[in-house]
Order: structure tokens, then sequence, then C-alpha cells
């Protein structure tokens, strides 16, 4: 897959191309990849077209969080299969950019767009005063078609990355991963904890939190885990929180347990996919009764597990 991030200096050509800030690459935004997919196979070149926001909102002056970093989207755009991603520097000249500019200098000139691919909802350029009907009335006098996507609806209601991260953010993953298509997960390289772990022989590998990442609420979850240049995934159980059983101003950490497994795990990327959450995270007496509660978190996960066919 061809990825540009931070440059505007993009030469494409009979492309199809899908826009949107694609956080989550939920089951509706994987309604537009597929019809991408179908084009593709009709020989355009597919581009997934959306921007390279600062953490702090230009607009809000907010902090978002998001359901994927930059890294984890990539990553899933290319296991999708698609040619090219374009993060795209969203910088105050962007903002404030016509949309007839943009589709003019961006879509058609330099990304070269014959199709593009966009939600009913979409709006772009300044002011969000771009959308779906401007670019179909522009679209003959700029040489391409525009192919839009309804919302998907489950259970009555539109898709939407906002109230999936509302729901990760109650906590309700079996939600998430309905509405995601896959469950929600967290991608990062092990690091070194305060090893404590194997004093009572229950070892953890640990995640640092990534500050854009929308974590679920700190409390303890059955997940599987991913080991790069391991095949095949692994039970485990995750705890997102603060170890209050070994101090009470610990910083917030992802440690992972991970089931029937021994070896080393430091600097290695690993991918912990939530499927349940399990309970809240408690101080203990000792490291001893944190183990002993884990081992009873097991046997509910891997009932879960079970009874889900995971
Ligand atoms: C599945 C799981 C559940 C946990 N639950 C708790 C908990 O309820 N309370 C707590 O203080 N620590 C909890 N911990 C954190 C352990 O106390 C921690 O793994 C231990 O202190 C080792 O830390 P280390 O990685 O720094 O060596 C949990 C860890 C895991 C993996
Ligand atoms: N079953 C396991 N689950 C998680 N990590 C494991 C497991 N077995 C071995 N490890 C390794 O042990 C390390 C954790 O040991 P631990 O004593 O908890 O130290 P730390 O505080 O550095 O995390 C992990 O980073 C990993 O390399």
């Amino acid at each position: 897959m061809i990825y540009f991030r931070g440059t505007k200096d993009i030469h494409l050509d009979h492309t199809v191309v899908a826009l949107g800030k694609f956080d989550g690459l939920h089951r509706g935004h994987q309604l537009l990849i597929n019809k991408l997919k179908e084009y593709g196979k009709k020989g355009f070149q597919t581009v997934v077209f959306t921007f390279d926001f600062h953490p702090m909102s230009l607009l809000t002056g907010k902090k978002q969080s998001l359901i994927y970093t930059k890294e984890e989207r990539l990553r899933i755009v290319e296991e999708m299969g698609i040619d090219v991603l374009i993060e795209y520097p969203f910088t105050q000249e962007t903002a404030h950019m016509m949309p007839e500019d943009f589709v003019r200098d961006v879509l058609v000139r330099d990304i070269g767009a014959k199709v593009i691919v966009v939600g009913d909802d979409f709006h772009f350029g300044y002011q969000r005063s771009g959308d779906v009907s401007f670019l179909k009335k522009h679209a003959a006098a700029y040489g391409y078609v525009v192919d839009n996507c309804e919302k998907l609806c489950v259970h009555g209601e539109e898709i939407s990355s906002t109230m999936i991260r509302g729901y990760i953010a109650e906590g309700r993953m079996e939600t998430v991963t309905e509405l995601l298509g896959r469950p929600y997960e967290i991608n990062g390289k092990v690091i070194p904890g305060k090893a404590n772990g194997r004093k009572v022989d229950m070892r953890t590998a640990n995640l640092a939190p990534d500050d854009i990442k929308l974590l679920p609420p700190e409390g303890v979850y059955a997940s599987v885990v991913q080991i790069e240049g391991m095949e095949g995934k692994y039970y485990a159980l995750t705890n997102i929180g603060r170890n209050p059983t070994v101090g009470d101003h610990n910083e917030l950490r992802i440690e992972t347990h991970v089931v029937e497994f021994s070896g080393d795990l430091y600097d290695r990327m690993i991918t912990v996919r939530i499927y349940q959450r399990l309970r809240d995270e408690h101080k203990f007496a000792s490291l001893e009764e944190v183990k002993a509660q884990v081992m009873k978190d097991q046997e509910k996960a891997m009932a879960y597990f079970k009874e889900h066919h995971i």
C-alpha cells in the first residue's frame, strides 16, 4: 500500500476515492470500502482519503480521543487491501479551503479522482459547506462520478464513530464488536513494568496507553492476543488500571496476562482484542490475592470464549 502522511505533494491518476475520517473503520465504513474494491476490480486505483488531524482539534481546541491511532488505522486499511491511504495535512489553510478549490485542486488535479465514494452525510471544506449534492453538481464539469452510500443502520440506529466511541467509554464491548464488525483492539510494543508479576508467577505484558487512543473504562477484560512473529492467537486477560494493590498513585497501564504462555515479549508488537468486560479493578491485600482473583477471571473468560466459539 502507498501511504501519504504530512504531504500535499500527491500525483495519482485514474483513482476511486473514498472520503471521510474513518475512525473505527466500522461496518458503515466497510460499505464504502467494499464499493472501492468493486471499482478496484475494474482497474481503478483505490484510495482512502482522510485528514491528518492534530490531537488538539484546530477547530474546537479540545482533545479528541479516537478508536484507532493512526498506526492502527493504517494497518487495518492495509489489511483491507486498499492501494493508497492519504492522511492529508489538516492545516488552517486546508480548513479554510472552499469546497470547489478542494475538489478541483486536490481531488481531481492531484489525486486523479474518477469516482468519489462518500457517505450521505459527508461534509467538507470551509464551514463544512461542501456535501454530496455539491459533489454531484460539479461531477460532469470535472469528469468524475459520485457514488454515495446510505448510512448503515443496526437495530434501527445509524452506525457512527461517535456512537461507537460512546459504547467504548461505557465498556459495552460486545456492542462495540457488533458495530465495528471486529473486536476493539489495542496495538503496541511491550514495555517493562515493575517486575512484580514474576513474584507471584503471573506475568503480564505491559503496553503504554497512547495519548490519542480512547480506552474502555478501567477494569478487567477477556481478550485475545496476537503476537508479532508468532502463529495463531492466545486467550488472555487484560487489566486497564492502576494496580492499587501495589500503590496509590500508579499511572494508567494496559496489562495483559497471556493464558498458557511463557516466553519473552519485551519489545514485541502485540494486538490485544477486547471482547468482554469482566469486573472493576479492586485493591487487594496482596499480589497473591490479585492472582487468585485473576484465576477466577480466567475461568469466566474461557467459558465466554467457549460459548461464543472464539
Ligand atoms: C487480568 C488482570 C487483573 C488484574 N486485576 C488487578 C486488580 O484488581 N487490582 C490490582 O491492584 N491489580 C490488578 N492487576 C495488576 C497486577 O497487580 C499487576 O499485574 C502486578 O502488580 C504486576 O505488575 P507488573 O507488570 O508491574 O510486574 C491485574 C492484572 C491483570 C493482568
Ligand atoms: N503468560 C505471559 N503473559 C504475559 N507476559 C509474559 C507471559 N510469560 C512471559 N511473559 C513475559 O514476561 C514479562 C512480564 O513479566 P513481569 O514480571 O510481569 O514483568 P513486567 O513488570 O516487566 O511486566 C512480559 O513482558 C513478557 O515478556
